[in-house]
């Protein structure tokens, strides 16, 4: 065994979902995301949400002034380019979805069922109400990006996402046999099946965290709110698969950190919120859990070509290199209003980070 120090030249990665938030939040998420990533497709569950082309144009220009602001270098500055989602709900016309997919500036739509995650009330109460949007986006090829996760009372937490696919996702497919789907941050080796079965233009994010961790080190030894998430993290045996799939160079599956910043007191509460915060490190994370398996040869396809491919976009031309030198990651960041973000394993060593 060497010791030498490995280091990966790859092209810039892009990040397919994020959430950087509203307001001075932005002060904190944006310089962040633009470290590391070119596009990014910026989430649109703000209160109140991303609902239509010009609440997206604001939304831009808010972000945009804020990396002004920032002390980020001018090179990423001008390579630095977010993606605006629409948020579905009740109300969304097919005439949305046509000026959205004309606009030059939305990527995609985002389905929240109501009541599944973070600022979700307005989401679809009813998706079999949905009919006319979906013809709308199947028409004007844009893309629905999914939670795909059922919200019925009863359903046991830690089935929500296979009952989407089977229950509502898979009568999606049916009806609209070309609509291009993503199934964002999949948490179970049902859903990497689900979409392996699928033809090309169904595919999935996979967070740092679902490669990473699994629910017992959510609940072991004490509850841990900094890897509270949702979907929820499942059971090591979906981890695995998670990890075997984002491995194996099959394009389907890309990068999506889902980094949902929080700030540390409303995590760390009798009612924590669901989110990990992991824009700032997510290379090192995403390239520690690649090499756990010794697959780092595989980490550019997964974070820097596929996501591209299937958004018909270009890939980067740029590069970034990690190497092998361990960092040590931040306790907290501060937030807006005197408030701190924690990070995705605080406090902790990661082998791989990001080289000057
Ligand atoms: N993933 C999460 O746990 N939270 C996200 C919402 C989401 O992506 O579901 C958030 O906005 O905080
Ligand atoms: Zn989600
Ligand atoms: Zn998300």
């Amino acid at each position: 065994m060497t010791d030498s120090i490995r280091e990966l030249t790859i092209l810039q990665p892009d990040d397919w979902h994020i959430h950087l938030r509203d307001g001075k939040a932005l002060g904190t998420t944006v310089p962040h995301a633009a470290d590391s990533f070119n596009r990014v497709i910026c989430m649109p569950n703000l209160v109140p949400p991303v609902k239509t082309v010009d609440d997206a144009r604001a939304y831009r220009e808010r972000i945009m002034t804020h990396l002004q602001n920032s002390d980020i270098s001018a090179e990423r500055i001008a390579a630095f380019d977010p993606r605006m989602t629409l948020y579905l709900t009740d109300n969304t016309t097919p005439q949305d979805i046509e000026m959205a997919a004309k606009s030059g500036i939305v990527q995609a739509v985002k389905l929240y069922p109501a009541g599944a995650t973070t600022n979700s009330a307005d989401g679809v109460t009813d998706i079999s109400a949905c009919v006319d949007v979906f013809e709308a986006l199947e028409k004007y090829d844009l893309p629905l990006l999914l939670h795909g996760e059922v919200t019925q009372d009863h359903v046991d937490i830690f089935d929500r996402e296979k009952r989407f696919l089977d229950e509502v996702l898979a009568q999606i497919i049916i009806k609209f046999p070309t609509l291009k789907i993503v199934v964002e941050h999949i948490t179970t080796s049902d859903a990497a099946d689900f979409v392996l079965a699928q033809g090309n233009h169904i595919a999935a994010t996979i967070t740092p965290q679902h490669l990473m961790f699994n629910r017992n080190h959510l609940l072991v030894g004490g509850i841990k709110p900094h890897f509270y998430c949702l979907p929820i993290l499942k059971r090591e045996s979906h981890q695995k698969v998670l990890l075997d799939v984002a491995t194996s160079g099959n394009p389907k599956f890309f990068l999506g950190t889902d980094s949902a910043p929080h700030a540390t007191d409303k995590k760390e509460a009798t009612c924590g919120c669901a989110g990990c915060y992991s824009a700032s490190i997510a290379l090192p994370l995403y390239a520690t859990a690649f090499d756990s398996v010794g697959k780092i040869d595989k980490l550019e396809g997964f974070a820097s070509r596929f996501g591209a491919q299937f958004y018909g976009l270009p890939v980067n031309q740029s590069t970034i290199t990690l190497v092998n030198t361990p960092m040590q990651v931040p306790n907290a960041y501060p937030y807006f209003d005197g408030t701190s973000l924690t990070p995705l394993l605080a406090g902790e060593t990661l082998p791989w980070s990001i080289k000057d």
